[in-house]
């Protein structure tokens, strides 16, 4: 099962059609959720010396209630607290009652439950989940400050209690969770905002709502390692089978960026690869990079002069993807390349400076060709008319209005999770890692990319299989503090072969 990204009005659309279309019961639903939470926390429970369901007004505290029967069904012991037994959803009143009846511990008085909280080695947080919709008030703030400066574990049931579904926003103060059990999806505001500061660990948890509702009803997929597909290698093929590249970037200051990016596009697959670069590098550059040929344009103080875009002119016709950007620095020169590489009919790539070369020409987006772009958040401000703080509140509105602007675009957007979108198609890749919190780890993706789009031709495909290659590379047994470029290049070819052999 894929995992849908959805806001809470998506969530809630995908419930009622289950429950309306499909007669799926909502107390039925609500079971499952309960047993997938429950399977997921059982030996946590089983190991607590005392642990606590803190239970809200809606279906988020009756989910808590109900993994509260169940582990009573496996002789686990936990205490329920339910703030306000006169304000509950109504299948939540229907839990309550088989909490009363089963006799299952149970507290509505603030001050003991306060202390049981201050005790406890284990709290599920089911106060408030997909219906949050004011600011959190008393008492919930005081039970939320209590669960914050316990020492117990914190798993929070669908959303942390506080975070705003869709936005991500914390209402007043936030349950700090250590683990969040997303119920049937992901929300947006698990990741946009605070929300992922305060979620934790995500997981999400099946509970029987048929998947093909959220063909509809969702706002992006979660990429996972079994959805991408690495280009297919025919034994009987030559070089220009797998294509042909070139490759433009590097200055005096930065030409360990132009050197990175090749070698990760030679390591991705790609037939055959050029690289130009200024020639006032063309001796540094040449001694790391025999599988590379070289191509020298012309310099001026260290980077690319005017009149080397001559040279592009001369050449873009022989590649299937001109990728540029690496080192280049933000000069006329590199907003010429970019006006040039566009006007051709191979694939482009931009990637870092090439972003910012492009900010005053975005119609030439407007193209046959294939144009992928790998921005960072800051980056992202030259390519639409947005600042950076509108950027990181919703970065999914973001990709997706660009997107549909810009049809022959594929998006990546660099942050702590990578947005992919093309079309009206969003992905996210979430595996974040502060080994690609650094040079170079952004010159690494752009080789992966344009490696496997010589491969496959296909940008989308390029995008999410190498997005997922680059942070596959990331995850070695390493400190990430001391992860070198070095080391994410030479990671590819294993994360390459265990990609194909699944
Ligand atoms: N079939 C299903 O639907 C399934 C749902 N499931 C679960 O249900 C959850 C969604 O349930 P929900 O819609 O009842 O929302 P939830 O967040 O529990 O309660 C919010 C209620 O609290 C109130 N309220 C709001 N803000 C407040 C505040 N600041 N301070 C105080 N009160 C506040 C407000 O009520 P009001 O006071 O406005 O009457 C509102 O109604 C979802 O996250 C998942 O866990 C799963 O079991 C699968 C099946
Ligand atoms: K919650």
């Amino acid at each position: 099962m894929t995992q849908s990204i959805c806001t809470a009005n998506q969530a809630r659309q995908a419930d009622t059609l289950a429950i309306q279309q499909y007669r799926i019961p909502s107390l039925l639903l609500m079971e499952h959720a309960a047993q997938e939470c429950f399977c997921l926390l059982k030996k946590r429970l089983q190991n607590a010396r005392s642990s606590v369901i803190v239970c809200g007004p809606g279906n988020n505290g009756a989910d808590g209630l109900a993994i509260a029967r169940l582990c009573k069904d496996h002789k686990i012991k936990c205490t329920v607290f339910l703030p306000d037994p006169c304000h509950l959803s109504m299948d939540e009143k229907i839990q309550w009652d088989m909490i009363q009846a089963l006799d299952i511990p149970h507290i509505s008085d603030l001050e003991p439950a306060l202390k049981k909280i201050e005790q406890a080695d284990v709290i599920i947080d089911a106060l408030f989940g997909n219906g949050l919709d004011r600011p959190i008030q008393e008492p919930y703030s005081k039970i939320i400050q209590t669960i914050n400066a316990s020492n117990a574990f914190v798993a929070s049931i669908d959303i942390a209690s506080g975070l705003q579904a869709t936005t991500g926003k914390a209402l007043g103060i936030c349950v700090h969770a250590d683990q969040t059990l997303a119920i049937d999806c992901f929300k947006t505001g698990h990741y946009r905002n605070e929300g992922r500061q305060y979620s934790g660990q995500l997981f999400c948890l099946p509970i029987g709502i048929p998947d093909h509702l959220h063909d509809r009803l969702k706002t992006a997929l979660l990429l996972e390692t079994k959805d991408v597909q690495i280009p297919l290698r025919n034994s009987h093929s030559h070089k220009g089978t797998f294509g042909k590249a070139l490759m433009i970037g590097g200055s005096q200051s930065m030409h360990g960026a132009i050197t990175m990016a090749c070698q990760a596009c030679y390591r991705s697959g790609i037939g055959t690869l050029t690289c130009m670069i200024p020639d006032c590098i063309q001796e540094i550059v040449g001694q790391k990079m025999e599988f590379a040929m070289n191509l020298c344009a012309p310099s001026q103080d260290g980077t690319f002069a005017l009149e080397g875009v001559a040279c592009l002119d001369q050449e873009k016709s022989k590649y299937d993807i001109l990728s540029l950007g690496n080192g280049m620095g933000r000069t006329k020169a590199t907003e010429l390349f970019v006006e040039h590489a566009l006007k051709s009919d191979a694939c482009v790539l931009l990637d870092a400076d090439a972003c910012w070369g492009l900010r005053d020409q975005l119609h030439l987006l407007d193209r046959e060709a294939p144009v992928l772009l790998t921005p960072h958040l800051k980056e992202m401000t030259y390519l639409c008319q947005k600042d950076l703080k509108t950027i990181q509140e919703d970065p999914f509105d973001t990709v997706s209005t660009f997107c549909k602007e810009h049809p022959q675009c594929t998006l990546i957007l660099k942050s702590d999770f990578t947005l992919i979108g093309h079309q009206d198609k969003l992905y996210v890749v979430d595996h974040a890692n502060s080994a690609l919190a650094k040079g170079g780890s952004g010159d690494i993706l752009c080789g992966i990319l344009t490696g496997l789009y010589g491969q496959c031709r296909d940008p989308l495909q390029a995008a999410t299989t190498g997005v997922m290659i680059h942070n596959l590379c990331a995850a070695i047994k390493k400190d990430p503090a001391s992860v070198m470029p070095q080391d994410l290049i030479e990671q590819i070819p294993i994360v390459f072969s265990s990609l194909r052999e699944n």
